[in-house]
């Protein structure tokens, strides 16, 4: 049964409070174990009311919303601050039957009418006469957010940070970007991209964390971090979000790449058929893990036996079709016992949809690591061979999902054609830019291969059931190499 409360703290459990950023903030499982609600509203702000809005109903409308084959427990307003009198951020806790939890950020503008986008979905509900909206939808709230962080004062417990020296957009119009994410981004004219992260928790943000030492290296291949903010949850940092550069004119390298196999199964293909472009990505990928171990350094580790062996394991009690290549996806890891890998930072989640083609070159983004995990877990140093056998892994995708469902040979050849010529061209890229050709240690790039698609075998089985079979078919490739 749904329960939901509002989200009052005990004193000796409440962070602060502040002039105008009232900040309540203590661990969600302290906060159920209060005996009361202390009222702290001082009619100023609506603090008080916003804790009371109706989240849990309005949650699960959310695309971002990660429980949907849980049964939430309890919806729990864990903290809220206000930010000024219409504008407040509030971290949702949910807990679910299953013993798993999760703390959400929603930043609530609430008052009587309000301009805001897609009135339905960005209606949290009302409580104490006010009806609480989603103030990503609202304009003049993301504007004011943006500010707060150009700002670079402390609110309450949030701290806003403007990198040295960055330029923010003046009076540029806001906008929602609009497409499935895990967080939600706000476009600011042509000139900043503000993501607020959803599903937060404490720890150090790796998409911060690495574009800001990319950016401080004077990397080209990234968007140039501007700014970001955070609270403290326990005496721990809690990231909340972050502001860079928009690359505008730039299109992702998902849509170049699938248009580019497109063409070549109409038969319209050029001679290069996008090869040209990985090149240089794979230059870019390379020239990124060479200033993030210029910078944050690097260390000699053995081949990650135990971590890969228990992904496949806990991916085969999951995924049925993966439990009859178990023994021979475990064969290729345990040869490679011992075997001496060079660890450091890498962007850890990398495939087609995490690059973008500006005019001038190529940029990552999001690097966030593998969503899901803990931020500690994401932050961990790891071979460059694991994105770099996340990018050929994309490749194939790129291709084979124009197959669809179709068990056509000559098309899956075609396909095959495509991926090789253009995963060959990303290595040729990564040597030229590194030094070091991926494809020398072949058996360690296999492994990372195939880990990345008993990884994708989870990940399809979840959200894309329709595109199982592609991770499926290389790892029956890999295994029989
Ligand atoms: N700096 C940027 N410039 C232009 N577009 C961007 C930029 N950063 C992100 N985007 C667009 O926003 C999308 C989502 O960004 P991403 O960081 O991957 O969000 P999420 O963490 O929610 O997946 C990207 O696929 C890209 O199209
Ligand atoms: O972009 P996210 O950080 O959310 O990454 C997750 O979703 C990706 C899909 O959007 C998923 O990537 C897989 O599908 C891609 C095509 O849609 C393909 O290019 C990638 O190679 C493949 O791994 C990613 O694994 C997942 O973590």
């Amino acid at each position: 049964m749904l329960r939901t409360e509002d989200c009052g703290l005990p004193a000796e459990l409440a962070a602060t409070v502040f002039g105008v950023g009232r900040t309540t903030i203590a661990a969600p499982d302290s906060a159920r174990r209060r005996g009361h609600e202390p009222d702290r509203d001082d009619g100023r702000t609506p603090a008080h009311a916003v804790r009371k809005l109706p989240f849990a109903d309005w949650l699960p409308e959310q695309r971002w919303y990660a429980g949907r084959s849980r049964t939430p427990f309890s919806v729990t307003c864990a903290a809220s601050t206000s930010l000024d009198d219409v504008l407040d951020l509030v971290l949702v806790d949910v807990e679910y039957t299953d013993g798993s939890s999760e703390l959400y950020q929603v930043m609530v503008a609430s008052g009587g009418e309000r301009e805001v986008e897609h009135r339905r979905l960005a209606t949290i509900g009302a409580a104490g006469g006010r009806t609480g909206y989603d103030a990503l939808y609202d304009s003049d709230a993301a504007h004011r957010l943006l500010a707060l962080v150009e700002a670079g004062r402390p609110v309450g417990d949030l701290v806003f940070e403007p990198e040295p020296g960055a330029r923010f957009p003046g009076t540029a119009a806001p906008r929602l970007f609009d497409s499935e994410q895990s967080n939600t981004s706000v476009i600011f004219g042509d000139e900043a991209i503000l993501k607020v992260f959803r599903r937060v928790s404490t720890g150090i943000h790796p998409d911060i964390e690495l574009n800001r030492v990319l950016a401080r290296a004077g990397n080209p291949h990234v968007a140039k971090l501007l700014g970001s903010f955070e609270t403290t949850i326990a005496g721990e940092p809690c990231p909340l979000g972050m502001v860079t550069e928009y690359a505008a004119d730039s299109t992702e390298g998902w849509a170049m790449a699938t248009a580019a196999a497109r063409d070549l199964f109409a038969g319209v293909s050029g001679p290069d058929n996008f090869a040209s472009e990985s090149y240089r990505l794979g230059e870019a990928v390379a020239r990124v893990h060479a200033d993030l171990a210029t910078a944050m350094g690097s260390d000699p580790a053995p081949f990650p036996l135990v971590a890969v062996l228990a992904r496949l394991h806990a991916t085969a009690n999951e995924v049925a079709e993966i439990k009859p290549h178990v023994a021979a996806i475990e064969e290729r890891f345990r040869v490679l016992t011992g075997e001496p890998v060079t660890v450091q930072r890498v962007h850890g989640d990398l495939h087609l949809g995490q690059v973008l083609r500006t005019p001038a070159n190529w940029l990552l983004i999001d690097f966030e690591g593998e969503p899901g995990g803990p931020l500690y877990e994401r932050r961990l140093p790891d071979s460059p061979l694991r994105d770099v056998a996340a990018m050929l892994r994309s490749y194939e995708y790129a291709s084979y999902q124009l197959l669809g469902d179709q068990d056509d040979e000559s098309l899956a050849a075609l396909a095959q054609d495509w991926a090789d010529r253009n995963r060959a061209a990303f290595c040729d890229g990564y040597a030229q830019a590194s030094g070091v050709d991926p494809r020398v240690t072949d058996a360690l790039l296999a492994a990372y291969e195939l880990d990345k698609a008993v990884y994708e075998a989870a990940y399809e089985a979840r959200h894309r059931p329709g595109w199982l079979r592609i991770p499926l078919r290389s790892i029956t490739h890999l295994v029989a190499a």
